[in-house]
Order: structure tokens, then sequence, then C-alpha cells
């Protein structure tokens, strides 16, 4: 049985369509993320999920149980929302905005039980709110607001809980420790919880749930919803998705967009392999330069990069030397470019000619690029591929570190033109 089942449901605003044959499912115990968009109907989705907003049609079940049957009592033991929205109209004191999460349990006319206290007494320490008890909700930071009505879901004891981006307010550690707590609980409950932050839902959800223009675009673990491919479609944003160092989970690193354009009408040639130029290819391709890359291995980490951005590269085989035919394509490009990067790559004999044929472009701007770690070539040619690096040096080469500075060395375009 499924604690929460959501069946091809259609939700508007008025005659404005905003969820579209939404169907989808929270397991037991799991986080479930909602990512997509702004405006893509998150919000709308937790609101028909908590029978805030009605649907046009489709169904809910609770523990396979229609949502439409529940009363209102019933419901609020089911489910606790922490909304986005966090007004609260009176003064009321802490403790009592906790409380209020106890009223679904507590009769019409009793007043709370020891039980109804130690629940608040424990919800409010949960969310780190114990000592803010007796203050007016209107005297306490926002972000202390959003922990406060965290301990009122918590103190509400739910099956499932809905989270509307609820730490966006919250510092970063307030932000872990409170999502660390939602974790914990999940188990015992079901947790629904929007996200913006992609990096804290690959992180903390077992499974996400993508929506664009009124439909699920993706669903599944954060590996296979956070892909690059995803990001770039849905975010329209270039983004490297690496493992994180510590997690092993995706880690979305944004290719800050603020450059994109200072490239137009301006070709660079990059010459790379092993890995060493994935990011400035895609650092390069979110500027709006012109990139071609190679020569490469196809089974190189870059020509990888280099096919997903859609790149023009010369490849050859695996494990092949650079062929005539190649090298003549590496001039093609040489020629055309506005100027040469060359980054801290392995050098053996079989791709010596990717740098030595640099020497017969004495004109080029050529940029040897070692990244933020700022690594140096290894070579493996016995020196040679050092001698090219001196000579390209002492003919002007720049040794560039970091992408910013990269960036600023490439010849610009045309970007007030746009
Ligand atoms: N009460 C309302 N009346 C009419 N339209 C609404 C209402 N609430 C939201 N909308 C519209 O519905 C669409 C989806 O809004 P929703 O808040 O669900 O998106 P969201 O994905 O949560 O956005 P965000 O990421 O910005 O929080 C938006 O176009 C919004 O303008």
């Amino acid at each position: 049985m499924k604690p929460i089942e959501i069946i091809d449901i259609d939700v508007s605003y008025g005659a404005k369509k905003i969820l579209e044959a939404i169907t989808f499912h929270a397991d037991t115990g799991e986080i479930l993320g909602i990512i997509g968009p702004n405006g893509s109907g998150k919000t709308t989705l937790l609101k028909a999920m908590s029978r805030v907003v009605a649907r046009d049609s489709g169904e809910i079940r609770l523990d396979n149980r229609d949502l439409d049957t529940l009363g209102y009592r019933e419901l609020a033991r089911q489910v606790a929302v922490v909304p986005q929205d966090i007004s609260i109209g009176f003064d009321y004191a802490v403790r009592d905005v906790v409380m209020m999460g106890r009223h679904p349990y507590i009769g019409r006319l009793a007043s709370e039980t020891l039980r109804d206290v130690e629940i608040c007494d424990r919800a409010m320490h949960l969310a780190n709110v114990a000592h803010l008890a007796g203050m007016s909700i209107h005297s306490i930071s926002g972000g202390e607001r959003q922990r406060v009505l965290i301990a009122r879901a918590l103190a509400q004891e739910p099956k499932i809980l809905l989270l509307d981006e609820a730490t966006s307010n919250l510092d970063v550690s307030h932000q872990v420790d409170i999502l660390n707590i939602i974790k914990e609980l999940a188990g015992k409950i079901t947790v629904v919880s929007v996200f913006h932050d992609l990096n804290l839902a690959a992180y903390y959800c077992d499974r996400l749930l993508l929506l664009k223009d009124r439909r699920v675009y993706a669903t599944g673990t954060p590996e296979e919803v956070l892909t690059y491919e995803n990001i770039r479609e849905i975010f329209q944003m270039e983004a490297l998705v690496r493992p994180h160092p510590l997690t092993g989970k995706p880690y979305i690193l944004p290719v800050y967009a603020h450059q994109s354009r200072v490239g137009t009408n301006r070709r660079v040639h990059v010459v790379c392999g092993g890995g060493t130029g994935s990011d400035i290819l895609h650092l390069l391709y979110a500027a709006s330069f012109t990139v071609t890359c190679g020569v490469l291995n196809v089974l190189d980490t870059d020509y990888g990069t280099a096919m997903r951005l859609g790149l023009s590269c010369i490849a050859e085989p695996p494990f092949h030397g650079i062929t005539p035919g190649s090298l003549s394509d590496l001039r093609k490009c040489l020629d055309s470019a506005d100027a040469i990067i060359v980054t801290a790559m392995p050098i053996g004999r079989g791709n010596l000619d990717n740098l030595q044929v640099l020497l017969d472009y004495p004109k080029k701007p050529i940029l040897l690029y070692s990244g933020n770690s700022n690594s140096r070539m290894e070579d493996y040619t016995g020196g040679e591929a050092d001698a090219v690096l001196t000579e390209l040096e002492s003919r002007g080469a720049l040794r560039i570190e970091g992408g910013e500075e990269l960036l600023a060395g490439l010849p610009q375009g045309y970007s007030d033109q746009r």
C-alpha cells in the first residue's frame, strides 16, 4: 500500500491549467523531492496533495483511501504541511503556534494533555526553537519562524510531511540541521518536499520528481534525474554535474551564465585530453565561443564532453596515434581560430603532434591553461613536450590558471550586439 498516490490529476486556477496528467507516488518512509523551474507548479502540487486547492480531475489516495473522503481532523493527523508563505495573522507565542499542531488530537472542549505538552516540547527541541517558546511569533526572525512551523508540523505527528521549500529562509547550518532531522524522521514518516537547491535535493532525497510545463518531466533517483541534459533542458543553464567528492551524490556546479555571449563570433580551439579540458569546454560553450577541440581519442573524457555539448571535435579511434588526415583537420581548425588553449593534459608520443603543430602558429594567441589546481602538463615524451611548451612561452604564450582569467585572456566577441 502506498502512503500517497497521485493518479492522473489536473489542477487549474480559473481558466489557467497549472498541472496536467500528473501521476506519481511516494513510498513509505522515503524523501521524495519535487524540483522544477519557477512557476512549474510545485507549490500547487503540494496544495493539491493537502486539499488546499481542488483538482479538476484525477484522484489522490492516502493509504489507499480517497483524500476527499477524509474529515478535517483525520486529514490533519495524516498530513502536515510546512508552507512557503510563513505569515501568521495573530500575535501568538511560539509555544502556542507549535501546540496548534496538536489540535487534530485534542477534543473540541478538552484541553491539552501532558502527552500533548511532551510532544510539543520534543518538536520544539528537534527544530531548535525551545528557547523561543515564550516569544511572540512576530518578534522572531524569518528563519526562526520557519523552524517554528517545522516544529508545528512535527507536533502534528503526521504520516506524511509536505514541505514547501521549508528550509529556504534558514542559514546553512540550520538548513542542514533541519534536513538531517527530516532525514532521521523519514523511515518512520514519508516526506514530500519542494526543493530549489538541487544539491540539497540530490543529497537528501531518495527520489526526485522533476516538473516542467505542467507535466512530470522525469522521476527517479537523483542520479537518474539530475543529469547534465535534464538540467540544461529544464533550467536552460550550463552546469557541471559531478559526483560529490564525499557523498558520491550528483553535485551541480553552475557555469555562471553572466559570461554568456562574451565570445560571440569568436572561435577557440582547445588542445586537451584526459578530462583536463572538460570544465573549460563547458565554460567556453556557456560564454558562446565557437569551440573546436582535438585531436582526441574517442574514449577520452574530453571527447565525451565535446559530444554532449555538440562541439566540433577531431578524433581518432581508441589507442590510435594522430593520422595525417586528423593533423590536416587540426591545422584547418587552428587556421580559423582566434585563439588556442592548451590544457595541462598528459602528452605521450601518440599525441605529441597536437603540441608540435602549434609551433607553426607564432601569431596566434596561445593560452596554457592549468586550471585552479595549477597543475602542469604531464610529459611522457622524455622532455620533448616540455621543450615545446618552453618554446611557446618564449614566443608569448600565456599561462592561465582559473576560468575567469581564461575568459579575460581570450579575444572578446561582440557581446553588446545582441
Ligand atoms: N492563487 C493563484 N491564482 C492564480 N494563479 C496562481 C495562483 N497561485 C499560483 N498561480 C500560478 O500557477 C503557476 C504555478 O505556480 P506555483 O506556485 O505552483 O509554481 P512553483 O513551481 O511552486 O513556483 P516557484 O518555484 O516560483 O515557487 C504560476 O504560473 C503561478 O503564477
